[in-house]
């Protein structure tokens, strides 16, 4: 498998950040832009000055709003622009490449992950998912990142791994797509969740509490969706949900952190800026609902965002349900 050039479309702060990445790897990077005046500026100050303020593009990656065939491609919009993008886009522009898909969050209205959405779109592309605990700003500065890239063939998923490593980012090849893509959204509704409980002054105890039990939530998921449990001990499950769950640099859990503090929703957004968890949030209860699953968190999550409860009485809910085995 060639995998010289790539092509990363999105030009927020993580493909930027992941350009970036690819760049120091020894890959030849384009960076596509939906905006032309916006890839034109970002060429002309060699930053991303909106989403990645101070970290000087390196030289191998080319901003563009005209994308040329690559190697490989890696979308990074978020999940719910990832239907657009795609059909915007030449289906040839995929035809038999690798494609790595690393937005984190399910859509809606279909219920479907990432790599789902590119089988529908995009049949003969050969998909790859990458999740872990990564900030932006942390990958572009190059400071030391590990995450997970899994796909179906594990020779194929080791090339690509290895194209993609450089001195600061080290990618852990995996094959439960669905598992590490499942963790990977879910994780930023319990980041909204632990965001609350800050925000809400609940206490370091209550966090940690919420985490061990989102841990179990997601496993309950993830085994019933089809994905491995034991992805959930990896660089994806565990490594991004304490992560996200603890760090104030989250979006998520900033966004959870004002709602807990008693801001609505709406009022948050301009603020935080993407939040993935709000949507994945009322598309979890879905699957949760119709696979039978009990996900008392986040359902917690949903009716909090809906404004259908706040903090004080979905705490009190979920302290006041029957004691149970802690399995
Ligand atoms: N920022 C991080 O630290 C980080 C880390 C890991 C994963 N992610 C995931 O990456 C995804 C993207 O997040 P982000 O942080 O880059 O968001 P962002 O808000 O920084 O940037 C989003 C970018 O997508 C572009 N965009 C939106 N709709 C588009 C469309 N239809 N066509 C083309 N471009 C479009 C926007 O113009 C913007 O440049 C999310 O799913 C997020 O969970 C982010
Ligand atoms: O800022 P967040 O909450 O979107 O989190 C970014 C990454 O997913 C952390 O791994």
């Amino acid at each position: 498998m060639r995998l010289e050039t790539v092509s990363v479309f999105g030009g927020g702060s993580w493909g930027t950040a992941l350009a970036q990445a690819a760049a120091m790897a020894g890959r030849q990077v384009e960076l596509v832009l939906r905006d032309p005046a916006e890839a034109e500026a970002m060429n002309a100050a060699r930053m991303n000055a909106r989403y990645l303020p101070g970290v000087i593009l390196h030289e191998a990656v080319r901003p563009t709003a005209t994308s040329q065939a690559a190697d490989f491609v890696i979308l990074a919009v978020p999940a719910q622009a990832t239907r657009t993008l795609l059909t915007a886009l030449p289906p040839d522009l995929f035809a038999g490449k690798p494609v790595v898909l690393s937005a984190k969050g399910l859509e809606t209205g279909t219920l479907l992950r990432q790599s789902e959405i590119l089988r529908d779109m995009a049949p003969e592309a050969i998909p790859f998912v990458l999740s872990g605990p990564s900030f932006a700003a942390d990958v572009a500065a190059g400071r030391p990142t590990a995450v997970t890239l899994a796909g179906d063939d594990p020779s194929d998923t080791s090339d690509l791994a290895t194209a993609l490593a450089g001195p600061s980012f080290r990618p852990y090849a995996a094959d439960d797509r669905i598992g590490v893509e499942l963790a990977g959204a879910l994780k930023n509704v319990y980041a909204l969740a632990c965001g609350a409980v800050e925000g809400a002054g609940l206490g370091a105890s209550a966090r940690s509490a919420l985490i061990a039990r989102a841990f179990a939530e997601l496993a309950r998921l993830v085994r019933t969706l089809g994905g491995s449990t034991s992805t959930l001990t990896g660089l994806a499950g565990l490594g991004d949900l304490t992560l996200s769950c603890t760090s104030a640099q989250s979006r998520n859990y900033r966004f959870g952190m004002a709602l807990g503090a008693g801001r609505r929703p709406e009022d948050i957004t301009a603020d935080v800026g993407l939040a993935e968890g709000m949507w994945t949030a009322p598309v979890a209860r879905q699957l949760a609902r119709d696979t039978g699953v009990d996900a008392p968190l986040v359902d917690a999550v949903v009716q909090v965002l809906a404004g259908e409860a706040d903090i004080a009485t979905v705490v009190a809910g979920l302290m006041s349900r029957p004691l149970k085995r802690e399995d």
